[in-house]
C-alpha cells in the first residue's frame, strides 16, 4: 500500500513518522522548505512530552505534483481547511479510483468544499473520508516534530485505514478507527474553540488555562457551541475525562478548585501552543472561518446566539492585520 501525506507541516510529518516508525511506505507532497530541511537533517525526528525521540526517513520527497508522480492507494490531506479545495486537482492526479483520501482538518466545512471541487472536475468518484489529529504538534528546527498533548489519530474506518492500523499495532502503536466520524469533529470542535483565545493570548495553553478570565471566555464559547449542538442534535465524542456538556462548568471554577479537577486538561507539555497561534506567528490566514465562525452561521441557523465566539472571531480578524487584541475586550 502506497501511502502519501499531502501537505505535510506539523501534523502531516508526526503522521508520516508513525507510518514510517509502522514500517509503511510513505512520501510526502510538502514545501520546498520542509523537503530540505528533512534531507539535511537525513530524516524527521518525532519526539513527544512522553519522552519519544526517533528520526525516520520518507520513502520519497515531492514539491510539486507532476504527469510522472506515482499514484497513492491511500493519501492522508493535513493542508490548513483554507488550502483543501485549490487541491482538487493534484488529489485526482496522485490517485486512482480505489484510493481512499483522508482529510484531516480541524472544524467544520472542508470535506464538503472538497467534494464539491471534485465533482466539478470529475466524474469518477473518490473515497473521501475524515481523520483528525487530537494532539498539539509543533513544529520546531532540524525537521523535529513535538507532540505535546495526550492522544492518538482517529480515523474513519475503512479497509486502507484498517491496514494502517494493523501496521501500527504490530510496531507497539496505536490509532483509532470509528464507524462515524461527525461526533468526532463535532466534540473536536469544542476543544479548537481555545485555538483562537490561545492565539490571542500569546501565552502557552497550561500557562493561559491557569487564567480565570480567559478560563470564563472559554467556558462561553464552549456553552454556545453546545447549545447549538442541543438544538441542531449534533452529538459529541467525549475528548477530555468528563462529559463535554460539564466542561464549561469546569473552566468556570476558581483558579485553585479548577487546578485540582483539572488534572489532566493540565498534563500538557508546558510549551503546547494551538495550531492558530502558530499561523498568528507566522503572518499566516488563519481557520477561524471553520472553528468560530462555523459555530457563528450555525448559531444564526438554528436561532442559538454566539456573541462571544462572533467576538472572538472579530478579534482574530484583527490580529491578522496585525492589530493588537486585549482579552478583556472580548467580554
Ligand atoms: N498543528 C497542530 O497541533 C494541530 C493541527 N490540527 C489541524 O490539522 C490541520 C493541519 O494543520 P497543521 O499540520 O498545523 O498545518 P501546517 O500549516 O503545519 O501544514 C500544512 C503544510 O502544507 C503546506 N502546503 C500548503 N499548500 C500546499 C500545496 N499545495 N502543496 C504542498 N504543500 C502545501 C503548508 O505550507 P505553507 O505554510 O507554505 O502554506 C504547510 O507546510 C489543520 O486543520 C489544523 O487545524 C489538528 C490538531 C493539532
Ligand atoms: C490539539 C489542539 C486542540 C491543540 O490546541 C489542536 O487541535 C490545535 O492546535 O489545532
Amino acid at each position: 500500500m502506497k501511502i502519501a501525506i499531502f501537505g505535510a507541516g506539523s501534523t502531516g510529518c508526526y503522521l508520516a513518522g508513525e507510518l514510517l516508525m509502522a514500517k509503511l511506505d510513505v512520501s510526502l507532497i510538502c514545501r520546498e522548505r520542509i523537503k530540505r530541511s528533512i534531507t539535511d537533517n537525513q530524516g524527521i525526528t518525532l519526539t513527544s512530552y512522553q519522552g519519544l525521540h526517533q528520526k525516520v526517513m520518507p520513502n520519497a520527497l515531492f514539491t510539486e505534483v507532476e504527469a510522472d508522480t506515482p499514484k497513492f492507494d491511500l493519501i492522508f490531506v493535513t493542508l490548513k481547511c483554507h488550502q483543501v479545495s485549490e487541491i482538487s486537482e493534484q488529489l485526482l492526479q496522485l490517485s486512482h479510483q480505489k484510493s481512499t483520501i483522508v482529510l484531516m482538518q480541524n472544524g467544520l466545512g472542508s470535506l464538503d468544499e472538497v467534494k464539491q471541487a471534485l465533482a466539478n472536475i470529475s466524474a469518477q468518484p473518490r473515497l473521501l473520508i475524515q481523520g483528525i489529529t487530537p494532539f498539539n504538534v509543533l513544529q520546531k528546527e532540524h525537521a523535529t516534530f513535538h507532540k505535546g498533548t495526550e492522544g492518538e489519530f482517529i480515523f474513519a474506518n475503512t479497509p486502507h485505514t484498517q491496514t494502517v492500523q494493523q501496521a501500527m499495532l504490530s510496531a507497539g502503536l496505536s490509532c483509532t478507527l470509528a464507524e462515524d466520524m461527525a461526533p468526532i469533529i463535532y466534540g473536536k470542535l469544542l476543544l479548537n474553540l481555545n485555538n483562537a483565545l490561545n492565539a490571542i493570548t500569546d501565552v502557552p495553553i497550561k500557562q493561559q488555562l491557569s487564567q480565570k478570565q480567559t478560563r470564563k471566555l472559554l467556558s462561553l464559547a464552549m456553552k454556545e457551541w453546545l447549545a447549538v449542538c442541543q438544538k441542531a442534535r449534533l452529538p459529541l465524542a467525549q475528548f477530555t475525562k468528563v462529559k463535554p456538556q460539564w466542561l464549561p462548568l469546569i473552566l468556570s471554577l476558581p483558579d485553585g478548585l479548577f487546578t485540582l479537577l483539572a488534572k489532566q486538561m493540565l498534563d500538557i507539555d508546558p510549551q503546547a501552543r494551538s495550531s492558530m497561534w502558530e499561523d498568528i506567528q507566522a503572518k499566516r490566514k488563519t481557520e477561524i472561518d471553520y472553528l468560530n465562525q462555523a459555530v457563528v452561521e450555525l448559531g444564526k441557523q438554528y436561532q442559538v446566539n454566539t456573541p462571544i465566539n462572533a467576538a472572538i472571531c472579530a478579534g482574530i480578524k484583527k490580529l491578522e492585520q496585525g492589530i493588537p487584541v486585549d482579552i478583556a475586550e472580548l467580554l
